[in-house]
């Protein structure tokens, strides 16, 4: 049986889910994939929980009377000392703060499957040492739940990458929170700030959803796409239409933003009485490999059309290769939610696994 130790980082909705789809999923693992996924140790922002059995059903109740305040080092000497298999770092924050983790990890033994886009983000440079890093100490990243979800999006465009297909461009709805925030916005009569708190409830959109609304999210994902892809760019080079008025953004809290966001309302009320009646605001990203231009903005769309009628949290990926020609390969899904999202970091780390030894 081959063995794998978790130690995940965040516990909120995609990190609780993925405790929940291991657990239900442990016994069939075993039997058909021959693996056996332990998570001796669950952390979130203040506290750490350490077990050195099997995790159990009532791990968030434990975490919750057990759990007690942590360093990182306080996890890498325990796993030191447990002497573990196949080490992998879960990092299921939004943290920029723990991204600054990953080269002590990587050198304390472990592999990082990551939900957290901030890693693939940062600048060019940070992106290359971390990948050399990872090479010297013969480690492995994965990371497909950093662009749509649990969609396929990441492996499909390496796969081309690899098999010399030239992409020449990539454009779509890239965010399920935006997506379900434009799509519940123009279908019902509800006020703009309501519909963000819905979205927020069902854990559709960042933990801070200026994140989401201020480009900067898609503006990620459009980034790490361009870079799998070869492209040389930082994040500061891409075209973002922020949608977070001045007095709300990121230099204010985001309590003051929650307090405030009704101000939000006119604003996208305005765009919304201005559209004909065949039409819809979407939230699209554009990545033209051609010219080299990243582009995120808010678009009109016909509501026939294929953006246009996306529903719920869809997320849509036209993806255009030389010889897919001027017909596009198309991923369309859920582009967020936890379960989604677990699922995808899950299989990821199914994948992790089988290019390690028993
Ligand atoms: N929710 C989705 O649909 C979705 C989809 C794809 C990717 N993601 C990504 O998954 C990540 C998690 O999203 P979420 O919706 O679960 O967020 P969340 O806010 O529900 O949970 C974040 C968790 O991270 C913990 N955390 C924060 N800083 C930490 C630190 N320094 N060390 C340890 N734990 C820390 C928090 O305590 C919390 O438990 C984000 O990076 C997000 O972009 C989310
Ligand atoms: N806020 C993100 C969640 C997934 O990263 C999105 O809407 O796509």
């Amino acid at each position: 049986m081959k063995k794998i130790n978790l130690v995940l980082f965040g516990t909120g909705n995609v990190g609780s889910k993925l405790v929940h789809q291991v657990l239900q999923a442990r016994k069939i693992l075993q039997e058909k994939e021959g693996l056996e996924i332990n998570i001796p140790v669950i952390a979130n922002s203040t506290i750490a929980f350490f077990q050195k059995e099997n995790q159990q059903p009532s791990w968030e109740t434990d975490l919750e009377k057990f759990g007690f305040p942590y360093k990182l080092n306080d996890i890498l000497e325990y796993v030191r000392q447990q002497n573990y298999e196949n080490l992998i770092a879960v990092d299921a924050t939004a943290s920029e703060e723990f991204v600054d983790h990953y080269f002590s990890l990587i050198e304390s033994g472990f592999h990082i499957v990551a939900a957290n886009k901030v890693a693939n983000t940062r600048s060019s440079q940070f992106y290359l040492e971390l990948r050399k890093k990872l090479r010297e100490h013969h480690k492995f990243f994965f990371y497909e739940t950093n662009v749509g979800a649990g969609l396929p999006i990441v492996e499909t465009l390496r796969s081309f990458h690899r098999s010399n297909e030239r992409v020449t461009k990539v454009r779509g709805v890239f965010s399920g929170s935006l997506s379900y925030i434009f799509n519940t916005y123009c279908a019902e009569e509800k006020a703009f700030s309501e519909v963000l708190s819905e979205a927020g409830v069902k854990g559709f959109t960042e933990p801070d959803p200026r994140v989401d609304l201020s480009g900067k999210d898609v503006a990620r994902k459009l980034l790490i796409l361009g870079r799998e892809l070869g492209l040389e760019k930082e994040f500061e080079e891409i075209t973002i239409q922020d949608l977070v008025p001045p007095h709300l953004n990121g230099q204010s809290t985001l309590k003051n933003f929650h307090e405030k966001k009704k101000d939000l309302d006119p604003i996208f009320l305005k765009l919304k009485k201005e559209l004909k009646q065949d039409e819809v605001i979407r939230h699209v990203g554009e990545l033209d490999l051609q010219t080299g231009i990243l582009d995120v903005k808010l678009v009109t769309e016909k509501r026939t059309s294929a953006l246009g009628s996306l529903q719920n949290a869809d997320s849509s990926f036209e993806i255009f290769t030389e010889s897919y020609g001027e017909q596009p390969l198309v991923i369309k899904g859920a582009g967020a939610g936890a379960a989604v999202t677990a699922r995808g970091v899950l299989t990821d780390l199914i994948k992790l696994a089988e290019k390690l030894p028993s």
